[in-house]
């Protein structure tokens, strides 16, 4: 059973305690005898990553830190939908400074994220397309529902999955799979996620889901941690590090490449399509 020591609740200016508001865009909970935080992004309808959410999330990661977590489950509130991936509308026509802040904050919260010392589990209970699939891929260990889509869908958008995104899926199912899922765009279902090794596990309902989240970090928190952390950021320091060194050069891609005509044109088509289902 799970006791509450706090329900933080982060919303777009400053952290507010409160255990019903409804603007709060990171839920965290905190269990009071193990530890174990439970990251759930809320931001309804479908966790589209805007400024604020990221935000939200890097400053949950950074209390986690300094406070020591023992081990973080990230999940989400809707029913529907891990994450649907960056927020579109903050690349469609923004202006230079808006697009540089948005872009600067996915990368630190990215960074935060892929190089947390404690164990980190995503339990994806929908939907996980593009960004969604990037958080879920930061994570250590992937378990999801059945019939859901998981995947980099980037190029079927006309967009490019940057390089530390598609550098991330390669760490996970190796260059070869990859490649193919990048080229084509590929959304995979829960089963073939799993057959691929995208995702670790399958459970069959969010109660399983949790379970086998708490199971994993049970695992992990058994190790020494020094000694655990120390193997994980290694393993992951050359991805790390190609970004953190090349974190202007990445913005200017960015920049270089949201301002395309043909990318806005992509942008508002499929935006419209999205508005029209
Ligand atoms: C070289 C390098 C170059 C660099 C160039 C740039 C590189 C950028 C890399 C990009 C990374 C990305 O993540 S791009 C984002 C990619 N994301 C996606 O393709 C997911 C699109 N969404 C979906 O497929 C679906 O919404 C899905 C997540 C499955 C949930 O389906 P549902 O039926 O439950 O919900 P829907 O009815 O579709 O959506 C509910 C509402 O949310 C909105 N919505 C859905 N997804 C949204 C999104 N990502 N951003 C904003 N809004 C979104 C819809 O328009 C609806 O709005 P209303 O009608 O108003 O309610």
């Amino acid at each position: 059973m799970f006791v509450l020591r706090q329900c933080l609740t982060l919303g777009t200016k400053s952290s507010i305690r409160n255990f019903s508001a409804t603007t709060n865009l990171v839920n965290l909970t905190i269990n009071e005898d193990t530890g174990v935080a439970i990251m759930e992004l809320n931001k309804p309808p479908v966790n589209s990553l805007n400024y604020e959410l990221l935000e939200a999330m890097h400053r949950t990661l950074v209390k986690l830190e300094n406070e020591k977590c023992p081990g973080m489950i990230l999940t989400s509130s809707s029913r529907s939908t891990f994450s649907a991936g960056l927020d579109l509308l903050e690349m469609y026509k923004p202006t230079v400074d808006k697009a540089r802040r948005f872009w600067s904050m996915l990368q630190n919260t990215w960074i935060k994220l892929y190089s947390t010392p404690y164990p980190t589990v995503a339990a994806i209970n929908g939907h996980s397309p593009a960004g969604g699939c990037l958080l879920a891929m930061s994570c250590e260990h992937r378990i999801m529902v059945p019939d859901k889509m998981i995947g980099l869908n980037e190029t079927q958008l006309g967009i490019v999955a940057p390089q530390w995104f598609q550098d991330c899926m390669r760490n996970i199912i190796g260059e070869r799979q990859a490649e193919k899922a990048l080229i084509a765009g590929r959304m995979f279902t829960s089963e073939e996620a799993l057959k691929i090794g995208l995702v670790d596990e399958l459970a069959t309902d969010k109660e399983d889901l949790m379970q086998k989240a708490h199971d994993f970090l049970d695992e992990q928190m058994g190790l020494p941690p020094l000694a655990r952390s120390v193997v994980k950021v290694g393993f992951r320091k050359d991805t790390l590090s190609k970004l953190i060194n090349g974190r202007e050069a990445d913005i200017k891609m960015f920049l270089d490449n949201v301002f395309q005509p043909k990318v806005q044109e992509s942008l508002e088509n499929y935006i419209q399509m999205l508005k029209k289902k």
